[in-house]
């Protein structure tokens, strides 16, 4: 039934993932923004990795994604590229295109997205908005790159919307949301992220679809789920919104494994003998003037 449990571990094209979305089988896409992070969500079966612009606030401290440029998500993207590449090579590679590199024509959306594949080794893109973004989006997909949408919330027009609000609540934003979700399609998205929404209109959205909708805040009933692998991990205990489930404390863990370390250091029970090197031949090297001193007393006054 799961086919992350057993079966050929053949890689997870566009094709597949529309074929999973007829199958009725959940699609499980999770961020990374290293080849560490690629390995470990690749190895736990996650079928799309996302190289999310998120890294913004994630990674760079920043309070929104805006600052991101088009050379930094390529730094990360090939990053995650080449730890995939140590993996099985089943997990389906997605970029984010930054915040300014495809809104101000479809010639430098598709100078952006050609970059982020061939640079950074993406097989597709994500882009933020609606109907007005067709042309966009017609455009890269002609050149060869598969385009992921992304409506509701869309954090890189966080000023227009006044915040990281829920969107689509009323039934005209949730008829403009549909609206929106049917033209992404009909201009060639594979598949469609659904942000912060009502779960009812992710339900209506994803039914009247045939390409699959990646829920994040958007309830049940899309055809799979995307998250931040901070947040999943549950390394940030400031970062919190409602539709984040953390699936471990490991900035719990990180805080206990790093303390030990540091007490340990201090204590002077790491390194151990186990962890030095040792060579005999040490003892013939020659003193001359240079070396020919007495090792300064440690801080308890102690010789060492
Ligand atoms: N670590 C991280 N996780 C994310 O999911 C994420 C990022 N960063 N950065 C980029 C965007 C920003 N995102 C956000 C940020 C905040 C809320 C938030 O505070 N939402 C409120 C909703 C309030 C309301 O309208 O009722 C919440 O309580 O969930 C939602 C999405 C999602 N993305
Ligand atoms: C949360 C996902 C959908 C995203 O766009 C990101 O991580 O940047
Ligand atoms: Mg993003």
């Amino acid at each position: 039934m799961s086919s992350h449990t057993a079966g050929p571990r053949k890689h997870v094209t566009v094709h597949e993932l529309r074929r999973m979305k007829e199958a009725g089988e959940k699609i499980a896409v999770v961020t990374a923004y290293d080849a560490t992070a690629a390995r470990l969500v690749a190895a736990a079966g996650a079928d799309v990795v996302l190289v999310g612009d998120s890294l913004g606030m994630v990674v760079q401290g920043h309070d929104s994604t805006l600052p991101v440029t088009l050379e930094q998500m390529t730094y990360h993207c090939a990053a995650v590229r080449r730890g995939l590449a140590r993996g099985d090579g089943r997990a389906h590679l997605v970029g984010d295109l930054s915040f300014g590199s495809y809104q101000a024509s479809p010639d430098e959306a598709v100078k952006s997205a050609m970059r982020l594949a061939a640079e950074g080794g993406v097989e597709a893109v994500k882009l933020e908005g609606g109907a007005e973004f067709g042309e966009v989006i017609r455009r890269i997909v002609r050149a060869g790159v598969p385009v992921m949408g992304h409506i509701g919330l869309t954090p890189q027009s966080v000023h227009k919307m006044g915040g990281y609000v829920v969107q689509g609540k009323d039934s005209e934003k949730a008829q403009q949301l549909l609206k929106d979700a049917r033209a992404l399609e009909a201009a060639g998205c594979y598949a469609l992220v659904l942000e912060c929404i009502p779960a009812e209109l992710a339900r209506i959205v994803s039914g009247q679809l045939r390409i699959p909708t990646i829920g994040i805040g958007a309830g049940p009933h899309c055809d799979g789920q995307v998250l931040v692998l901070n947040d999943l991990l549950g390394l940030d205990d400031a970062f919190t919104p409602k539709f984040v489930k953390r699936f471990g404390e490991l900035g719990a863990a990180v805080k206990g494994a790093v303390g030990a370390y540091v007490g340990e250091v201090k204590a002077r029970t790491f390194p151990a003998d186990a962890h030095s090197f040792h060579s005999s031949a040490v003892r013939l090297v020659p003193v001359t003037p240079e070396n020919d001193r007495e090792e300064p007393p440690d801080a308890m006054g102690a010789p060492i």
